[in-house]
Order: C-alpha cells, then sequence, then structure tokens
C-alpha cells in the first residue's frame, strides 16, 4: 500500500512555490508488515519450541549439529532494535530456524520438526507479499530520486 511522503518537488512555473505531493511507495512499510507477521507467528502454537534459543541443557548435542542457532525470538529482537536492512535478512534469519530444525530431527516424523513445516508454509505464503512490495517501493524510490536530481 502507498501512502503519501513529502516529496520536495518544486512543481515548475508554481508562482506560490507550492509544494507537489506525489504518492511514493513507502520503503519502509516491509517493518510494520514484518512485525505484524511475527506477533501472528507467536500467537501460533507451531511456534512455541522456537519462540526462544535452545538450552543446551536439554539438548546437549544441539549446538554440535547446528552451526547458527536462530529462534523467532531472536529475530523479533533484530527487527525491533532496526538491525534488519530489508526484509530479505528477515527472511534469511527465519528460514534459517526451519532448516535447522530439519537438521537437528532425528526423523521427519518428530513432533517438533513437523511444527516446522506448517510455519514455513505460512510465513513463505506471507514474506512473499512483503518482499515484493519492498522491491517495488525502492525502484520506484531510486526512479522518484532520479527524476528529482534531474529538475535540479
Ligand atoms: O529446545 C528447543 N527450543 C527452546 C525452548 C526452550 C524451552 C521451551 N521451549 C522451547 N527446541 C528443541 C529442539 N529443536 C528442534 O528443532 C527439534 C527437536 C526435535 C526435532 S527438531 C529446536 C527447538
Amino acid at each position: 500500500d502507498f501512502c503519501l511522503q513529502e516529496e520536495d518537488t518544486e512543481a515548475p512555473g508554481t508562482s506560490s512555490g507550492h509544494r507537489l505531493r506525489q504518492v511514493v511507495p513507502d520503503r519502509d512499510a516491509w517493518k510494520e508488515q514484518c512485525k505484524n507477521l511475527l506477533n501472528y507467528i507467536f500467537e501460533c502454537e507451531d511456534s512455541e519450541p522456537f519462540r526462544q534459543p535452545v538450552d543446551p541443557q536439554n539438548y546437549p548435542d544441539y549446538h554440535g549439529i547446528i552451526d547458527t542457532p536462530m529462534d523467532f525470538g531472536s529475530v523479533k529482537k533484530t527487527l525491533g532494535e532496526d538491525r534488519y536492512e530489508n526484509p530479505i535478512e528477515l527472511c534469511k534469519d527465519t528460514r534459517l530456524i526451519f532448516a535447522n530444525a530439519k537438521a537437528y530431527t532425528p526423523n521427519k516424523r518428530s513432533k517438533i520438526y513437523s511444527m516446522t513445516l506448517r510455519l514455513s508454509a505460512f510465513f513463505e505464503e506471507q514474506i512473499r507479499t512483503i518482499i515484493s512490495e519492498y522491491k517495488t517501493a525502492v525502484k520506484s524510490s531510486d526512479s522518484h530520486k532520479r527524476a528529482a536530481v534531474k529538475t535540479q
């Protein structure tokens, strides 16, 4: 969804110097969209084993098998601290949660692993639109910048 952003484009020839408001896609919309998606995932029972890091006390072999542990709490924290530059980075970390479970599970019918299958199907459905709108917004805001430079 587009939102109105103040674009300092002096419409040529306006005596009053009236500033034109242009509709430009919001390149930051992905942040709120991902926050909402993560909140929804946290409500899902399927996310319970993945909301916080694995405790080596409970799974002593886990960190020997999994090089880069990841969980939804960490993703949420990284997003909240503005340490993701874009939704692609958030998507990579989230896919790591699912890949780790697949790598660690003793078999593909384990309860915890099966929870990631439903969760990842839902996540992929939702993140696809967020990333596609983000890429459109970046393209469009780049072209707006080029256009603005031309008028100077
Ligand atoms: O202990 C956690 N997550 C932290 C936690 C701590 C306390 C309460 N609730 C969750 N696991 C278990 C191991 N695990 C797996 O992916 C698999 C296990 C078997 C097949 S896959 C990652 C999530």
